[in-house]
């Protein structure tokens, strides 16, 4: 259960994201990872935001010993980490060619990190129900706000 919390949890995606961008050598990947690192910071932004608004407490039984937490975080509303498995399962899924059992294994651990956040006594159910629905959302919005090479060629030049 530990194991699919860390499998889910921000930080790893986060420098997973940003060490693949450093070693990738092909523009389509570095398009690709840029994306994911924009979907990955946008989830921590609604799912923060909701959680600050909704202050659904944690159920009481759940231990907060979980690493790398924002204050929000005390809140249960909606699952964190439900909401980067959909997103991301759905990421992988449209971006990476997979091989059918692997794409299999991806909804199983979409599924499961759900499950182990229920059963660590981290959320009610209906965060991680909701936690998905607005994962597979921000995947949507993702796809309308995919920032483009010739985007970010403009965003860049803009920087310098
Ligand atoms: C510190 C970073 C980058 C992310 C925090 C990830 C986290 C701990 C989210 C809480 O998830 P749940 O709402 O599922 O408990």
């Amino acid at each position: 259960m530990k194991l699919l919390e860390v499998s889910g949890h921000g930080i790893p995606w986060l420098l997973g994201a940003a060490y693949c961008l450093y070693k990738s050598d092909s523009a389509a990947g570095q398009e690709v990872l840029l994306n994911l690192l924009l979907g990955l910071l946008l989830d921590l932004i609604l799912v923060g935001s909701v959680k600050a608004v909704v202050r659904r407490r944690r159920p009481a039984h759940n231990q907060m010993d979980m690493f790398a937490t924002f204050s929000v975080d005390r809140y249960s509303f909606p699952s964190g980490h439900a909401t980067r498995a959909a997103m991301c399962g759905r990421f992988l899924l449209a971006h990476l060619v997979l091989a059918p059992p692997v794409r299999v294994l991806v909804v199983l651990w979409v599924g499961l990190v759900g499950l182990s956040r229920v059963l660590l006594g981290r959320h009610n159910v209906t965060d991680v129900l909701f936690g998905f629905w607005m994962g597979y959302c921000q995947y949507n919005l993702l796809e309308m706000l995919w920032l483009s090479p010739q985007a970010l060629q403009g965003l860049l030049g803009q920087l310098a």
